[in-house]
């Protein structure tokens, strides 16, 4: 029998070909695109820097969560393991599970009650991860929607931010979907490279959906502030990344 860290002893085995450009690396490709996650926690960190001032805690946990989610992806398709594929789906789970406990809206839901429906999802979902892995990786998505109705209810206010987040999951999520579903068409023209540009998209919607987090959390929680949407390097460019600034509202004397 294989030892759980033996190579493609996972349940899944994505599109793109095994052992073809390296004999260590199972997956080239989808190994070297987690680099999107090294460059997205920084970038983050960087843009959001004085969000961050007070925030720190939340902003440096779940910077380093992003990290460990691309370390762990890493792993999974260069060995393609058991283990490699529970580390890749739980660094996921805990990490929404600790963004949704730090960022959830109060409005929508009261903490107490909040704490415990997601620790008790948390917990479950996580041994659903040693039950049924392959399983969990569709869940996990569905947060995604979950993720895109609460962006529905907020969408007038940072219009512009949200409408582009969900062009880059929406691209993202089709890339998933195709590379799980329509593998073999795609190794028919040669081209199985949809989960690599699954990684790609989905750190660039992550870049836009943290600020638009940010931007609600101080909304809600930070009331001796009004935050600010920037965009760098800037406004008139035609790609743009979105960061939040901090502005104090005038004092009445
Ligand atoms: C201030 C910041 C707050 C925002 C925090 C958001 C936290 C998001 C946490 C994790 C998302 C990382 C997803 C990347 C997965 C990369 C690894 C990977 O490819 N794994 C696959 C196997 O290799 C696995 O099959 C993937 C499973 C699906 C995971 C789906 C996660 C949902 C991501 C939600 C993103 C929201 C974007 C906007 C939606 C409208
Ligand atoms: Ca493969
Ligand atoms: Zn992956």
């Amino acid at each position: 029998m294989p030892s759980i860290f033996s190579y493609q002893s996972a349940e899944v085995d994505w599109c793109e070909g095994n052992f073809e450009r390296s004999t260590v690396i199972a997956e080239y490709y989808n190994t070297i695109s987690n680099v999107s996650f090294f460059v997205l926690s920084p970038a983050l960190l960087y843009l959001n820097r004085q969000y961050r001032q007070h925030r720190a805690l939340p902003m440096y946990v779940v910077s380093g969560l992003l990290f460990c989610v691309g370390i762990f992806s890493m792993y999974f398709h260069m060995t393609l393991s058991y283990v490699g594929q529970l580390l890749d789906e739980l660094s996921i789970l805990w990490t929404l599970a600790v963004a949704y406990s730090f960022w959830y809206p109060r409005v929508y839901f009261p903490r107490k009650h909040f704490f415990w429906l997601s620790g008790v999802t948390t917990v479950i979902s996580t041994l659903m991860s040693f039950i049924k892995p392959a399983f969990n990786a569709y869940v996990l998505n569905c947060i995604a929607f979950h993720l895109l109705y609460l962006t529905w209810c907020e969408l007038k206010k940072v219009h512009r931010m949200a409408a582009v987040m969900v062009l880059w999951w929406v691209l993202a999520i089709s890339s998933w979907i195709s590379d799980r579903w329509l593998c073999g068409l795609w190794q028919a023209i040669n081209f199985p490279y949809f989960h690599s540009f699954w990684h790609v998209l989905i750190a660039m919607s992550l870049l836009y959906c943290c600020p638009l987090v940010i931007y609600f959390d101080v909304s809600y929680e930070m009331p001796s502030f009004k935050p600010k949407l920037e965009y760098w390097p800037s406004d008139s460019w035609p790609v743009v990344v979105p960061y939040v600034t901090l502005e104090e509202p005038h004092k009445q004397c």
